[in-house]
């Protein structure tokens, strides 16, 4: 059961970074923060990106979260296993994604196997959407997506009109409002790659979020008001860029956070979260964080 982002953590999908096949070629990146460093030859080593994600797990289950694996895939990047799935109270979502990670679905098919068929919707042909645009938050469902022109333009778009309606479609019991995204292919600062790179709620009422990662500023206004100006933290384009919004939350007391988010980590402890810093910045560098790395099954209510 999934019905938010912050309520105590029982059991996870954690990415992985075994097998990830070294740099990719710029003909098969797809978001602007691994293009950068490829180009600038500091695209991160395997032995890194394990360092640091099995840190991680080790943080999760400290918490007593059951945490489980993807199946390791050969020469795949499985880091982010939030964007090739999703949860919304009982059901397991299988959504279409970007064509570049589709293969990655195979690691959690023997995850999705242990699922009831009634449990199970899968996508329709022609509507998309990835994990990092899709949170459930006190009987809303925020969705962050690309209207068609922006959709076919980028492939950064990752969340479709069709994937918006489908959630619509089939989760009557929650309010789906979507929130258009800025998209940049080039330029990793002008990107908000997936909601949870501008925005994300934490504890029990509050969030943080990046004013710019918003293509419309009435949607920016609307979660301010909605949640509070004092609820709100708000990150810079530089911690946009850092990812200072992708933190994640094992309960509403406890976020896991990157160890030289130094500003945010004050501010939360201001607020009287638990921090748990984690040294994250290697995996940073491909355009994800915490909450890209997770894909939450079940949390307890
Ligand atoms: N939820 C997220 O924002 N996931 C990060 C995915 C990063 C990966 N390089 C991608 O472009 O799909």
């Amino acid at each position: 059961m999934i019905k938010d982002e912050t309520a105590p953590l029982e059991a996870v999908v954690l990415g992985t970074a075994m097998s990830l096949g070294g740099t990719p070629d710029l003909a098969h990146v797809y978001d602007p923060k691994s293009r950068e460093h490829i180009i600038d030859g500091t695209f991160p080593k395997e032995e890194d990106l394990i360092r640091e994600n099995e840190a991680f797990k080790a943080v999760l289950e400290k918490h007593h979260v059951k945490v489980y694996r993807p199946e390791t895939l050969a020469d795949t990047n499985q880091v982010y296993a939030r964007d090739i799935g999703m949860v919304i109270d009982e059901t397991f979502i299988m959504p279409n994604i970007i064509e570049d990670r589709e293969h990655e679905k195979d690691g959690i098919a023997y995850l999705i196997d242990q699922v009831s068929p009634e449990d199970i919707l899968v996508m329709p042909e022609g509507a998309h959407a990835e994990g990092g645009d899709v949170m459930p938050w006190k009987g809303r469902l925020f969705v962050g997506y690309s209207e068609e022109e922006d959709y076919q333009a980028y492939k950064v778009s990752r969340t479709n009109r069709a994937g918006l309606e489908f959630l619509e479609q089939h989760f009557s019991n929650y309010e789906v409002i979507g929130f258009e995204l800025k998209k940049s292919d080039t330029d990793a600062k002008a990107n908000a790659l997936h909601l949870d790179c501008c925005f994300q709620p934490i504890g029990r009422d509050q969030c943080i979020i990046y004013k710019g990662g918003f293509k419309n500023l009435s949607d920016y206004e609307w979660l301010v008001a909605e949640f509070g100006a004092d609820n709100c933290i708000e990150i810079t384009q530089d911690e946009m860029y850092h990812m200072n919004s992708n933190v994640f939350s094992i309960s509403p007391e406890v976020i896991v956070s990157e160890a030289g988010f130094d500003r945010l980590n004050t501010e939360l402890e201001r607020r009287g979260f638990t921090v748990e810093r984690v040294p994250y910045t290697e995996i940073s560098k491909m355009e994800g964080l915490f909450r890209c790395s997770t894909l939450p099954l079940k949390r307890s209510y």
